[in-house]
């Protein structure tokens, strides 16, 4: 039997489809809730993901907040439009776009940022809220994987989870999320330092892969049935090269195709995040009433 795709392109519009309403109920109540994103140089992927991001948040009705630097921009820089978006009450949420140029030190960044406004959940805060499993912003990558595997009825109870990259957008964060006692999987995360990689797929009944190498893995390293999830980017002749190979889906049960399949769940849950923001901070308001 063909796998089954996992569609995160249907599923994210969907979603987009039941924010719509969470967002112009906080619109009616005077609390439009609104994206920022801050964009440092000129890669083409990065602006990409930016623009798509505004154009979902166009489609749900979220207000769109917009900043760019070059290239060439200091950490001063960054941190002087940090400090703009968390003062600036149009903005509900924000995200600063990574890569960041070499030059820009990430953490710095990540930390300057307003928890309460933090739309990727990659504030120290917010990671450390994860790791104890209270409520706050989750990671979009992994949060959008989760959801998508909840949606196809694909179990991650008691399943043994093989994450591929230890990446702070998707594998570390995946790691913790899964173990919580909701979700209930067992995780090995592997990484470069990875003796056999190999064994530990063949063993995997979900398999996440986000290691940025084309090809990886390939259909002789899978469990028939499992789920495969390919994340990974990299760039061949223009065109994305995920790091699950085609001959995966003949063995697999369930597939997400890249593009097509997690990428689009990212987005959704950004936007789900900012929504969830914005009505956390009604919640704080009518508490404190
Ligand atoms: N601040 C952040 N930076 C980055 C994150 C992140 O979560 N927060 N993750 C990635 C990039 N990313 C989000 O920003 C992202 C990746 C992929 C997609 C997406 O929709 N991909 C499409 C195809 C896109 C194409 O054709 O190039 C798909 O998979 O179908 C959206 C967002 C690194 N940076």
């Amino acid at each position: 039997m063909p796998a089954t795709i996992l569609d995160g392109k249907a599923t994210a519009a969907t979603i987009r489809q039941e924010l719509t309403a969470r967002v112009e109920a906080l619109t009616a109540a005077g609390r439009r809730p609104g994206l920022g994103t801050l964009l440092v140089g000129d890669d083409p992927g990065s602006r990409w993901y930016v623009n798509a991001k505004h154009s979902d948040c166009a489609q749900v009705g979220i207000a769109s907040i917009q900043r760019e630097l070059p290239a060439t921009a200091t950490l001063t820089d960054v941190l002087g439009v940090v400090e703009e978006l968390n003062a600036d009450p149009a903005c509900t949420g924000y995200i600063v776009q990574l890569p960041l140029p070499r030059q820009v030190d990430e953490y710095a960044v990540l930390e300057a940022m307003d928890p309460a406004k933090d739309a990727d959940g990659l504030h120290p805060t917010n990671l450390g809220r994860l790791v104890l499993g209270v409520d706050g912003p989750l990671p979009c990558t992994p949060v959008g994987i989760v959801e998508l595997l909840r949606r196809y009825d694909v179990p991650v109870a008691g399943a043994e989870v093989v994450v591929v990259g230890r990446g702070i957008t998707v594998g570390r964060p995946l790691g913790l999320l899964l173990t919580r006692r909701t979700e209930n999987a067992t995780v090995t995360l592997c990484h470069t330092g990875t003796r056999d990689l190999a064994a530990h797929l063949r063993s995997a009944d979900v398999v996440v892969a986000a290691a940025g190498v084309p090809g990886l893995v390939t259909a002789d390293v899978v469990k028939p049935g499992a789920a495969v999830l390919d994340v990974g980017v990299s760039r061949v002749d223009g065109k994305i090269a995920g790091d699950v190979a085609a001959d995966v889906a003949g063995v697999a049960g369930h597939v997400a195709p890249n593009p097509g399949g997690v990428g689009p769940m990212t987005r959704a849950m950004l936007l789900q995040n900012v929504v969830l923001a914005a009505e956390r901070a009604v919640a704080a308001e009518v508490l404190t009433a």
